[in-house]
């Protein structure tokens, strides 16, 4: 090769440039490229896209057997003309049967919406859905109020040993929050001029105290209830409302485990992410073999699956989701869709702002033309369980006679939820001295029937969702995180969940103050300012119309670099100034309030209808009376008496210019407000042709979750 001769050698042959002006070599010379011309069309064209090339694909399949499908009805329809009736090519017709089974839309379709309390699925064109316990018991040592122990010789008794009265048994704190609810509620109803009488509450607590429970033999008890059986050997696991009815003292014990919390993963009970999974696996299968009657696990690979995820969902849980409907389950399809767009659905509404209050998560969203307007947003951490719990809790300081119940037992907390659903009301006129009677049943043990009065308990408990300073939020979000990773971006390693301004305002409102960290000159560093810094996910409202005024500027004047506001900032790298050292100092900046997991999101429902409302709106005044006219409250903590008219006063105190617009809707045909999102979704399941984003078996298998990104209607 040339390259390899030595200079004198070239100059021998007579190759060397300078002799005669002509190349070195013979090879050809490839000219840098000029960056001007460059161009790619790499991953920019639809058709290099698998999952547009497969749903293009299928829609060029039926096309075709459309097309095929036609042109044999009508040379059928010749034949049968020339040949006269009754002699059409039977093979014809059975194999036309065959690959057109007379199949109703939906059939081969499961739809699952899974709540923190309960299960609803069902097939897609079912009317209604089964609706189970999200639950599974577990063979154990101990149950779970074992394991807790804090039943009532300990919670009434002062440290000494002495009895406690009831009304101490709580903290002063949180007694004298409910005096002045009590006494608000008093105030309220005189000025509605409302009769009552001056010693009601005395008049409860005097009946309460005095009440003895009057024992029914079991077999006199007409109504006694039925616990679960155990087999021999006793089972490993009994899921739903079996397992609610495993008698508490059963031997081998049993322990209750809810994989869902608060609308989360339950990270607070479980160990690991497999063990919790594991078990909404075994839940959602045992309702399919069992509800849905699809026994053979084989034959699921004809269905498809509707999957029902929160507004405001963590990324990492409808991967894993995804990945066990795919491969645990083997679904043929899967799609998702978002709980308020499904509520819209299920409503036949185009918009509407949806209030959904479930048993331990309440969520709010507006929804416009079919698409959920992400910065409207809202989850907050409570339901119809603190409701609950919050009754109970003011019953016994008010001397409730059965003061032994304990909601982690199991047959206290299904005699709560009775009583809750039987006596709470939020109808002032119905808040008097009343008197009310239940059976405790407990397995193995004799009936009791117990009376009891009550007062404003009932009205105040559900009142709770205005105030939740009332509802105990002390462990609401233990455990967060501890199992579950953050999705971060492949890129930055940057959170990356769905985030929205409503939500963070409201984080900003409820976030802690953070500790001395960024003091500059006594001035305290306020999380909201911390939220201003970061563009990209406004915050506040505040941080919001900062980051609109700036709209047009380079967004890096926002972003925290020398701005006007710190111009006096010296440059990182610049001279070693005692300012500068200082700024060196100074911690790394907190993070963004939505990406804490310290703040608890509960604020008052009515603010927060508001708050989400503001954000769906942007200022748009008729938009802003459409929302606030178009309010749908589903869910089962709304079924609550006299909820929505309740509602809707306490939203024309906080907007009385808009008093005549607000209006709160209930689902039309007489639709069960707790099965309306599994009802948009069976629908959203049947949709053909128009559904984009199912989740083929052959894309999964070779994309993974990154196909979310084209297959979600929302940005992923
Ligand atoms: N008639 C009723 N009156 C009052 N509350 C009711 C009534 N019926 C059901 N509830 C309450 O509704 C709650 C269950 O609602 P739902 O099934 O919508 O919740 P979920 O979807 O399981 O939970 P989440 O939405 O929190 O994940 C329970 O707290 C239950 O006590």
């Amino acid at each position: 090769m040339v390259g390899k001769k030595s200079g004198k050698a070239l100059r021998d042959e007579g190759l060397e440039r300078t002799d005669n002006n002509m190349e070195l070599s013979s090879w050809p010379q490839i000219p840098a490229i000029n960056q001007k011309n460059y161009y790619t069309d790499y991953l920019k064209r639809d058709d290099q896209n698998l999952a547009f090339r497969l749903q293009n694909e299928e829609a060029r399949t039926k096309m075709t057997k459309k097309a095929k499908d036609h042109d044999r009805a009508l040379a059928m329809a010749k034949t049968e003309t020339a040949e006269g009736e009754g002699e059409a090519d039977g093979d014809a017709q059975m194999e036309d049967a065959e690959e057109t089974p007379a199949e109703m839309a939906g059939s081969k379709v499961i739809v699952i919406h899974m709540g923190s309390q309960n299960l609803r699925i069902g097939l897609a064109s079912d009317a209604l859905p089964k609706t189970l316990p999200m639950v599974i018991a577990r063979k154990a040592t101990t149950n779970e109020s074992e394991d807790h122990d804090e039943p009532k010789p300990k919670r009434f008794k002062h440290d000494d040993g002495s009895e406690m009265e009831p009304e101490k048994a709580f903290g002063s704190e949180w007694s004298s929050h409910f005096n002045r609810m009590s006494a608000d509620l008093k105030v309220h109803m005189r000025q509605n001029k409302r009769r009552m009488l001056p010693n009601s509450k005395e008049m409860v607590v005097n009946y309460n105290r005095r009440t003895v429970p009057e024992i029914i033999s079991e077999h006199n008890d007409p109504m006694r209830a039925e616990w679960t059986e155990l087999s021999n050997p006793p089972p490993e696991y009994i899921v739903g409302q079996p397992a609610l009815r495993v008698p508490d003292s059963s031997k081998p014990r049993y322990k209750l485990y809810w994989p869902i919390r608060n609308g989360w993963c339950n990270e607070k009970d479980y160990t690991s992410k497999r063990s919790l999974f594991l078990d909404i696996s075994l839940i959602v299968e045992d309702a399919i073999k069992n509800q849905l009657r699809l026994t053979s696990k084989k034959d699921w690979t004809q269905y498809s699956c509707v999957f029902v995820i929160p507004d405001l969902y963590d990324k990492s849980y409808v991967t894993q989701v995804l990945d066990m409907l795919m491969r645990e389950f083997a679904f043929a399809r899967v799609c998702f869709i978002q709980e308020s767009l499904a509520a819209t659905f299920g409503a036949g509404f185009t918009s509407a702002c949806v209030v959904d209050i479930g048993a331990q998560k309440t969520s709010i969203c507006c929804v416009e033309e079919g698409m959920c307007i992400e910065n409207s947003r809202v989850n907050l951490k409570y339901g119809g369980q603190d409701m609950t719990e919050t009754f109970v809790k003011m019953m016994l300081h008010d001397h409730f006679p059965y003061a032994d119940i304990n909601l982690r037992r199991r047959h206290d907390f299904l005699l709560a939820e009775e009583l809750k659903k039987n006596i709470c009301t939020m109808n002032e006129a119905s808040v008097s001295p009343q008197v009310f009677d239940f059976h405790l049943r407990v397995a193995g043990q004799d009936t009791r029937k117990y009376t009891f009065k009550a007062f404003d308990e009932v009205h105040l408990a559900p009142m709770g969702v205005f105030e939740p300073a009332i509802f105990d939020n002390s462990d609401k979000i233990t455990g967060r995180r501890t199992l579950i990773d953050r999705s971060v971006d492949i890129y930055d390693g940057s959170p990356n969940d769905p985030t929205s301004a409503a939500q963070s305002e409201i984080l900003t409102a409820m976030a802690p103050p953070l500790p001395s960290h960024g003091k500059t000159n006594g001035e305290s560093h306020s999380a909201a300012s911390d939220v201003q810094a970061t563009p990209s996910r406004p915050q506040h409202p505040l941080a919001l119309s900062k980051v609109q005024d700036l709209e047009g500027t380079p967004r890096s004047s926002v972003a925290g670099s020398p701005g006007p506001e710190n111009t006096g900032t010296p440059q990182a790298g610049g001279t070693n100034t005692p300012a500068a050292t200082a700024a060196a100092a100074q911690p790394p900046r907190p993070p963004a309030v939505e990406d804490r997991d310290d703040i608890m999101p509960v604020f008052g429902l009515d603010s927060a209808i508001l708050t989400s409302i503001a954000h769906a709106a942007r200022s748009d005044e008729k938009k802003m009376r459409d929302f606030i006219g178009g309010i749908m409250v589903v869910g089962g903590g709304s079924l609550t008496s006299g909820f929505h008219l309740f509602l809707e006063e306490r939203l024309q105190a906080l907007r009385p210019g808009f008093s005549k617009e607000i209006m709160i809707g209930t689902p039309p045909r007489d639709l069960d407000p707790q099965v309306v999102v599994w009802k948009g979704a069976s629908i959203f399941g049947k949709l053909s042709g128009t559904n984009d984003s199912w989740i083929g078996r052959l894309e999964y298998d070779r994309l993974g979750p990154r196909l979310m990104a084209y297959k979600c209607m929302w940005a992923y």
